[in-house]
């Protein structure tokens, strides 16, 4: 592997641990695991929203020598459900003409809508354009696709694949669709009994 982008040593916390993980730019990262097993939590580790100990490091350097706000900013967390508190959509993006609405079958004219009246799937697509509006290095996504149908799911997946490559980024996403797993995976970390592994396999 290149040097990694995001470097983990034996993290642990109450509920979940794991020892050496890394992950290069470019790379897309599936977490699996039963329902229930710590993945959102695993992910809110990695965006520092909880407390943890060990080490994780990004481009080398510990998270511990990064303030929280920036260190978000560059590893950024979409959860499942998104938090909308501006009067606007365009409100909350900083630059809200480059967003590629269209690229996930969004209209423009959804910028100038008032959050609230937002479908669920119409929020899931726009929560991870606004994530990347701010420009991360590293998106961790939560069920990025489960309120989307076949079509929406293919666009959301040939954008996040496009964004990693190009950025080039690092992707780190849990699924429950195996086929999606299969379709977007570079690189499969599982959790078992409360311990996140590399599986080693590979797409
Ligand atoms: N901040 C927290 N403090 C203590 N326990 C928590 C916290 N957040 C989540 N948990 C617990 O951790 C466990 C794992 O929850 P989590 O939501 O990460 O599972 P999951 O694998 O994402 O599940 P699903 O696939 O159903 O979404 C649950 O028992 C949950 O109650």
């Amino acid at each position: 592997m290149q040097s990694p982008m995001l470097e983990l040593n034996t993290v642990q916390t109450d509920i979940i641990s794991s020892k050496h993980l890394a992950a290069a730019s470019g790379e897309r990262v599936l977490l699996s695991g039963p329902s229930g097993s710590g993945k959102s939590y695993f992910l809110r580790i990695l965006a520092d929203l909880v407390p943890w100990q060990g080490a994780i490091s990004l481009n080398g350097k510990p998270a511990s020598a990064i303030p929280g706000p920036e260190w978000r900013q560059r590893v950024m967390l979409v959860p499942s459900a998104s938090h909308w508190w501006q009067p606007l959509v365009e409100d909350h993006f900083t630059h809200p003409s480059d967003a590629p609405l269209e690229a996930l079958g969004l209209d423009r004219g959804i910028l100038k809508k008032d959050p609230q009246y937002l479908s669920s799937g119409e929020r899931q697509r726009l929560a991870l354009l606004r994530a990347l509006d701010r420009k991360p290095a590293v998106l961790l996504l939560d069920e990025p696709s489960a309120n989307l149908d076949p079509e929406r799911t293919g666009q959301m997946e040939t954008l996040l694949n496009d964004w990693c490559k190009k950025t080039p980024g690092l992707l780190v996403m849990t699924s429950h669709d195996p086929a999606q797993r299969t379709r977007m995976a570079d690189r499969l970390w599982q959790i078992r009994g409360g311990q996140v592994i590399d599986t080693g396999e590979h797409a």
